[in-house]
């Protein structure tokens, strides 16, 4: 089994050795709101923090933003993503355009606020070009994300997904879709397992919904780096809580990597 390569956050291992990290969401409309959050998850102890940034009331106002990413990661003592997820792709509908978004993204990099940035594939090329270069420019590690919240795409849609996100100079690539059946769930695992033959960067994938949990719990095995967990608030349908999270993980790590403390086999 090819190991899932880790996220590095300042050239470190985000998690440790421990596979796969665990994300939880903030998604709170104010900063008091997202203050509750942060107290009510850090103790938690997920490995990232997600400030998704689309359900923040104050998204235009960037020392608002600055400040707000500053206090959480100094509350938390947890390294910050910085998402904004757009309406076709999930996320909340904005008081503010592309071009102000983008602002918010640069004036975030730069103050090194958060560690992490997640900006979508199906954004602008010039502006991936220009986030990529501000991002590497304030040693910002940057995910390269597309998300279908309607249906899976086919095999080679997906192939296509993680290789744009490679071609564009993500540091990690994601994807996200919906499945139908439970065949979907598989077909995400296995362009999951083609893109970590393939490509040499972390991967995050994540099938949503119910049936989709297998991802969440077991997508490190084919080469997910990260899984998405309830602290507090829930970011998209069949987040699991962290606390369950945790405890099938445990099952199936030590299950997998022959963890076990049981006799062994033959003895
Ligand atoms: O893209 C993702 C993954 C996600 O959609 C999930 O299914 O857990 C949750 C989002 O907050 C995040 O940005």
């Amino acid at each position: 089994m090819k190991a899932s390569i880790p996220i590095l956050i300042g050239g470190r291992p985000l998690g440790g050795d421990a596979m796969p990290a665990i994300i939880t969401p903030l998604v709170g409309r104010t900063r008091a709101m997202i203050f509750e959050e942060v107290a009510a998850i850090a103790p938690k102890k997920p490995n990232l923090l997600e400030w998704r940034i689309d359900f923040f009331e104050a998204i235009g106002d960037h020392q608002a933003v600055i400040d707000t990413a500053l206090a959480i990661r100094q509350a938390a003592s947890i390294p910050v993503l910085l998402t904004r997820r757009s309406v076709a792709e999930g996320g909340q509908s904005l008081a503010i355009d592309e071009a102000a978004v983008m602002a918010m993204y640069t004036a975030a990099c730069q103050a090194k606020c958060i560690e992490l940035i997640d900006y979508e594939l199906s954004s602008a090329p010039a502006d991936i070009e220009a986030l990529r270069k501000v991002s590497r420019a304030n040693g910002i590690g940057m995910i390269l994300s597309y998300h279908n919240f309607q249906m899976t795409p086919d095999a080679s849609t997906l192939d296509e997904k993680f290789a744009a996100a490679v071609r564009l100079g993500a540091d990690v690539a994601k994807v996200a879709v919906m499945p139908h059946n439970d065949r979907d769930v598989l077909e995400l695992l296995a362009a999951t397992r083609r893109a970590r033959e393939k490509h040499d960067l972390p991967l995050i994938s994540i099938a949503m919904g119910g049936l989709g949990a297998l991802s969440r719990i077991a997508g490190w095995i084919y080469g997910s780096s990260a899984t998405f967990a309830i602290g507090q608030g829930c970011s998209a349908p069949g987040q699991i809580a962290i606390e369950d999270l945790r405890t099938a993980l445990s099952i199936i790590r030590h299950a997998v990597l022959g963890e076990s403390p049981g006799t062994p086999f033959g003895s």
